[in-house]
């Protein structure tokens, strides 16, 4: 089963790409990332109480008014206010959410995707807004991130779908998430069909043929009788799965040691 991990920046697309990959003509099972995340700090989840703990005393405004059962859920504008943006004290708060956070998210995703795996999927999309910076690069045969050259765009649409958030808000989100266009460059030195990039500056009908055309790219690199192969040989699987992992990592490393030079450089 192939893991096409689905990436790219806030409000680019990807929700849009994965409803399209979810239907027919190519119906693949979704784990979406940010709905786990979710899930994991709903009220009276260990994930939810560590928040409380650490974030609470610093943080009046944390807990929605409105109780359920189990306890007030949390005011996330409040928390996004926390740790999006730069400086060095929301990027340390950051990282604190996150090791409460990712965690509780992987071992949900490792659970989905075996899952996935038994039903006999010949893929399964990993809805990952932090793909790379989380380190699951190295896990997805193929990686599709989804752009738009043009950050003015990004921004419109966050604001007109996300319309509580201010102009300030909306481009700490945006900064937050790092450059796009590297995100995609950075897709594309994984090799024909184990990259693959959609850029969606232009309307729906355009993404639609975007997907197209990369799903074919995709689909030439893993055959449905290569799918149908690895199912029921699971030892093959496993073993495709370490070879895969491997290659992929050593183009992660490479590009981290670039990026590392690049910035003694300056
Ligand atoms: C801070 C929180 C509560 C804000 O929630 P809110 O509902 O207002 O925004 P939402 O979750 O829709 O996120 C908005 C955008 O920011 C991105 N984002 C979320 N967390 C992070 C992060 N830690 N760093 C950078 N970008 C992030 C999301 O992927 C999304 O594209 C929430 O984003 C959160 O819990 N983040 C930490 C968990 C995380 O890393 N999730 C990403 C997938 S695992
Ligand atoms: N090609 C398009 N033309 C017009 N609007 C679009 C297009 N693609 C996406 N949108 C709209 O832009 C907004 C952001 O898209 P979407 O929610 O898919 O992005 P996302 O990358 O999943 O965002 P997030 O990272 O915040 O979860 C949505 O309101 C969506 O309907």
């Amino acid at each position: 089963m192939l893991l096409l991990g689905l990436t790219g920046s806030i409000a680019t697309g990807k929700s849009t790409v994965s409803s399209l990959l979810a239907r027919p003509p190519y119906s693949l099972p979704i784990i979406d990332a940010d709905l786990i995340a979710r899930q994991v700090v709903e009220p009276g989840t260990a994930g939810y109480n560590a928040i409380v703990k650490y974030f609470l005393p610093t943080t009046p405004d944390l807990l929605h008014p409105d109780a359920t059962p189990k306890g007030p859920p949390l005011n996330r504008p409040a928390l996004g206010r926390r740790v999006f943006g730069s400086g060095e004290e929301r990027e340390r708060d950051r990282k604190v959410l996150n090791r409460i956070v990712h965690p509780a998210v992987r071992r949900e995703m490792y659970k989905q995707m075996v899952w996935a795996y038994l039903k006999g999927n010949w893929a399964v999309v990993l809805d990952v807004p932090l793909l790379f910076e989380s380190g699951w690069e190295r896990y997805c045969g193929t990686i599709l991130v989804v752009g738009v050259t043009d950050p003015k765009i990004q921004m419109q649409r966050l604001q007109a779908r996300d319309a509580h958030l201010s102009e300030e808000d909306a481009r700490n989100r945006v900064i937050s998430q790092g450059d796009v266009r590297e995100k995609a460059e950075r897709c594309l030195r994984r090799g024909p069909g184990k990259g693959v990039v959609v850029w969606n500056d232009g309307g729906r009908e355009e993404l639609e043929k975007e997907i197209r055309r990369v799903m074919d790219e995709v689909r030439k690199s893993s055959p449905w009788w290569w799918g149908v192969l690895l199912w029921v040989m699971p030892p093959v699987a496993a073993a495709v799965a370490t070879v895969s992992w491997w290659r992929m990592r050593k183009v992660q490393l490479q590009w981290e040691e670039e990026k590392k030079r690049e910035k003694a450089k300056l």
